[in-house]
Order: structure tokens, then C-alpha cells, then sequence
């Protein structure tokens, strides 16, 4: 019965005063910190003060349920930059996170939610497919083969066009479009996060030069997603499009009466395809290269069991997603991959839309909320030496998936009513490419070309709000040499 304003914050690192947390919160990996806070203050949720900014972190599943899940209510809202400035910015309300109009995530969701996403496999195959003809050519450029991938595959999907085999435009375009994204993204980077009433006064005035920025990027982003869109729609009428998310749904609107989606929704939602599923899903596949080098036999035991189920001559074929269900070390591998190492380890933060109150503690409104990915799929109670990459752990001894294992879709899509809404489509795209490369290749650490002394690869963080391995190097070999499978592609 106490009023919440007499309650305390949550337990946090010491702050100072004004500045708060500024210099006793890492920068790098700063998910471990919390997680660690977490265990020395015996709490599962973590107060961190920045300047303007009030930080919640959520340490436990537990929390995460209760707080994203239960009180969806006042923890749905995003607030960022983006939505500081809709009259600005407009589009950006299609990123990731700013699907708020109900609409955007129906359409969606009817489209690439769930079994939905099933339709597009057959550009996910055609992809991976390609990835093993690029990496059998050059496979030391393989960070780049998955971006390409990847970017074609989202493309492929959104518009039905084909891209460049390189330097693609609407690549490039896209990828700059994303660098704005990931800037407008980050919590407390601008200042009128913190003070609204930037927005309101003249671009001169200090702190308000985003206003320009953010002139400019509505240019970028209008131009970004009009070009594909048109030419979609001029595939159409020329009677030469292919299915996509974009062919799907004008060809629905025009053909029922009352349509509750405009074409700008259509637009709208085909740029997220790209923008949301680019850099989870080609970073994803980095972590897979990284983790599968830390644990030969698993790597081999997934290869042999492929080799049993496609048949009965070696490398005869690449798998399909018919073969999902005969494959279950390749669905502990790409597992492992997202729990071993989230891309997004702190979920992409929510905003309180109003003050609360959770294990007697006070919740400011207004506070980033950010659940500690990291740290749940990471507990030791749940995955025992959860820094080591062991696909194993989500099998039973006889092989099958051990389904009492919780799976890392427990937190690595988010929760609540802003749960990513390309899951089924993320899942799809990574388990055929991570299939495909393990079917046709031998991934090892690099040897010293001289010594031939093996290369340690790096375990360094990129650090941003998508976590992923620094490049590093390593050997990725043909498994079939003079086998169809490759030959043939
Ligand atoms: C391994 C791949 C992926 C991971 C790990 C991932 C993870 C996430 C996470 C953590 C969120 C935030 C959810 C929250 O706030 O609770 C999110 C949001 C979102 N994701 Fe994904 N995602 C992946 C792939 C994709 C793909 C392929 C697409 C699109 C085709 C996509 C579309 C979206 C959208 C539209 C949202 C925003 C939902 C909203 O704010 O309403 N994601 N994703």
C-alpha cells in the first residue's frame, strides 16, 4: 500500500551523482556486467542511471515473463529517436521495433508469422544453395557470402527480385538504411530521447541538430523503400513477378472490396523483411562458423548423420527442409548457435508507458527495459557450462532432441506483444543455410600457411546492440570432391 514514489529503485552498480553510471557500466559486453550484478546484489532486475536515462535490466526469465509477458500493457512502447520524431521521420516506424501500428504486425504476421513463413522456403533453399556454390569458390570471403546471401534471400522474399550477383544497389541502399536504423536505435544516443522538447525548438539551438539528420533520413528512407516496391509492382503488370510478400499482398487487395491494409502498409512492411531480418540472421550464421570450430565432434556427428539420411551415396544431395525432422543434430546446432550467442543480447529495449512497481521496487515510467538475453540463456541451473558450444546438450543419448531442454526461443525472439515477428522465418532461413554448409563442408580453425601452426580465432564481441564474433579466420574445405552435389550447382 505504499506509495510507489517512496520505494526504492532497483539495487544497481553505485551511481554518481548527475552522472550516474556513466563510467562504472562497461561498454564492451556490458550483458556479462549486468548478469554479474545481478548474482552479487541477489537480484533479478538491475537499475543502471545515464545521464536522461533511466535503464532497467531483466536478469531472469522470471522477470522477463512478469514484466514483457503479464504487464504487456506498459511494457510494449519503444522510444528512441525514431519516435521522437514522427513528423520527421515518418518511415521509421517500420524498423524492427516501431511496428506499433496493430495493422503492420497483422500483416505481418498473416504473411510471415509461423506456418506462413513456410511459403518463402523455396527462396530460403535457393539461397543456401548459393551459398555453397560461393563458398566452394572463395571460401575465406565467407562473412561476406552471408551477407550477400542473406540481403537476396530478404529481397527475393519482400519483392521477388532478383539482385546483382555483386555490387547490388538496392544492397547497398538497404545497408546504409540499416547503419541509420542502428543509430536511431540505440537508447539515449540523442539527446531529445531524454528532453522531447528538442523537437519543438530551432535546429540551431545545441542538441537539436538532429533535426537535420533526421530531414535527410527521411529522404534516404522514402527513396530506400519506393525502388523495389516499384519495381515489383511493374513486374506485375507485366505478368513476369514471382511470388513475394509484396506480389501476395497487392494481388489480395485488389481483389477483395473492403481491404483493411493500403499500399503504403505493404511498403511498409515488405522494408521491414530486409531492415529486421538481415543482420540477425547473417550474424547468426557467423556465430555458427565460430561455435562449430570449438567442437569438432559435433560437427562431424551432424555430418554423418546428413550423410545417412541423404541417401546412399555421400554428398549425393544438399538437404532440404523436408529432411528437418531426420536431422536433429543440425537442429541442436543452430540451438546452440542462438543460445550460445545471442545477437541481440539485450532484445532491442522497450519504454515503460507508466510507472509500476515489481518486487517492491519502483519502475520509473519512461525507464528503457531491457531483458538480459545473455544472462538467461546463460544460466548454469538451466545449460551447465553455458560458455561452451555443445549442440549435444539439446539431444537425448539416443540422438532424438531431449525436448526437457528449454529451447533458446525461450528469450531469443523477446516476449510479449513486441516478440519478433519474423521468428518462423529466422529459424527457417539459418537452419538450411547452417544445414547446407555442413552437408558440403569441413569447417576447422585456419593453420599458419608457413608453420602450419593452428590460428587460434579471436573471441572478440563486436559489442553494438547485434552482438557478434569479430572476423577472424578459418578453414571451411569441400567435403565431396567430384561429387554432384557440388559439381552440379
Ligand atoms: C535469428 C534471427 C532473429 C532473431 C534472433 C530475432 C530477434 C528479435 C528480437 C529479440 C526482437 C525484439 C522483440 C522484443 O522486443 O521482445 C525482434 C523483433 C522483430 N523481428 Fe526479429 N529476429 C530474427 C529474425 C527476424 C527475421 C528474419 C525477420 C523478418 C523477416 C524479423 C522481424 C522482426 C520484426 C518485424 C520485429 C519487430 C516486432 C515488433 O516490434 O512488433 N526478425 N526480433
Amino acid at each position: 500500500l505504499r506509495r510507489p514514489r517512496s520505494l526504492s529503485l532497483p539495487p544497481g552498480p553505485p551511481k554518481l551523482p548527475l552522472l550516474g553510471n556513466m563510467y562504472n557500466v562497461p561498454k564492451y559486453c556490458p550483458w556479462e556486467a549486468y548478469a554479474q550484478y545481478s548474482k552479487e546484489l541477489g537480484s533479478d532486475i538491475i537499475h543502471v542511471g545515464l545521464p536522461g536515462a533511466s535503464i532497467v535490466v531483466l536478469c531472469s526469465l522470471q522477470a522477463a515473463r512478469d514484466l514483457l509477458d503479464k504487464r504487456a500493457a506498459i511494457y510494449s512502447d519503444r522510444r528512441f529517436l525514431a519516435s521522437q520524431l514522427p513528423s520527421y521521420v515518418i518511415c521509421l516506424e517500420l524498423t524492427p521495433c516501431h511496428l506499433q501500428r496493430r495493422t503492420h504486425r497483422r500483416l505481418f504476421h498473416k504473411s510471415l508469422g509461423g506456418p506462413a513463413a513456410n511459403r518463402f522456403r523455396s527462396q530460403s533453399l535457393a539461397h543456401a544453395q548459393d551459398l555453397v556454390r560461393r563458398l566452394t569458390e572463395k571460401p575465406e570471403a565467407y562473412a561476406e557470402h552471408f551477407d550477400y546471401v542473406i540481403s537476396a534471400s530478404m529481397i527475393s522474399i519482400a519483392y521477388g527480385l532478383d539482385v546483382a550477383p555483386t555490387g547490388d544497389e538496392y544492397i547497398s541502399t538497404a545497408d546504409a538504411i540499416l547503419d541509420i536504423f542502428l543509430e536511431a536505435l540505440t537508447p539515449g544516443k540523442f539527446l531529445v530521447d531524454a528532453i522531447p522538447l528538442l523537437k519543438h525548438v530551432p535546429a540551431w539551438v545545441p542538441g537539436a541538430g538532429f533535426q537535420h539528420k533526421a530531414v535527410q533520413w527521411k529522404r534516404e528512407i522514402r527513396e530506400w523503400l519506393d525502388t523495389p516496391f516499384q519495381a515489383a509492382k511493374q513486374m506485375m503488370d507485366e505478368g513476369s513477378a514471382r511470388p513475394s510478400f509484396t506480389m501476395d499482398n497487392l494481388r489480395e487487395m485488389e481483389h477483395s472490396e473492403v481491404s483493411y491494409i493500403s499500399e503504403d502498409d505493404i511498403k511498409y512492411v515488405a522494408g521491414t523483411i530486409y531492415s529486421a531480418g538481415k543482420d540477425t540472421t547473417r550474424l547468426a550464421l557467423r556465430v555458427f562458423v565460430r561455435g562449430i570450430l570449438e567442437n569438432r565432434a559435433a560437427q562431424r556427428n551432424a555430418q554423418q548423420q546428413i550423410d545417412k539420411v541423404l541417401g546412399c551415396k555421400p554428398g549425393h544431395r544438399l538437404p532440404t527442409f523436408e529432411d528437418e525432422p531426420d536431422l536433429p543434430w543440425v537442429t541442436a546446432c543452430v540451438k546452440e548457435t542462438l543460445r550460445w550467442w545471442p545477437v541481440l543480447p539485450l532484445g532491442l529495449a522497450r519504454c515503460t508507458s507508466a510507472e509500476d512497481v515489481y518486487e517492491g521496487h519502483r519502475i520509473p515510467a519512461g525507464s528503457f527495459v531491457l531483458p538480459n538475453v545473455w544472462a538467461i540463456l546463460h544460466d548454469e541451473t538451466v545449460y551447465p557450462d553455458p560458455e561452451s558450444f555443445k549442440p549435444e546438450r539439446f539431444l537425448l543419448p539416443d540422438g532424438r532432441l531431449n525436448l526437457d531442454v528449454p529451447d533458446p526461443d525461450i528469450a531469443i525472439f523477446g516476449f510479449g506483444r513486441r516478440i519478433c515477428a519474423g521468428q518462423q522465418m529466422g529459424w527457417n532461413t539459418v537452419w538450411i543455410m547452417v544445414a547446407s554448409m555442413l552437408a558440403a563442408f569441413d569447417i576447422t580453425k585456419a593453420r599458419d600457411e608457413s608453420t602450419g601452426e593452428v590460428i587460434e580465432p579471436s573471441v572478440g564481441h563486436t559489442s553494438e546492440i547485434m552482438d557478434a564474433p569479430v572476423p577472424f579466420k578459418c578453414s571451411i574445405q569441400r567435403r565431396f570432391v567430384n561429387r554432384p552435389v557440388l559439381d552440379e550447382l
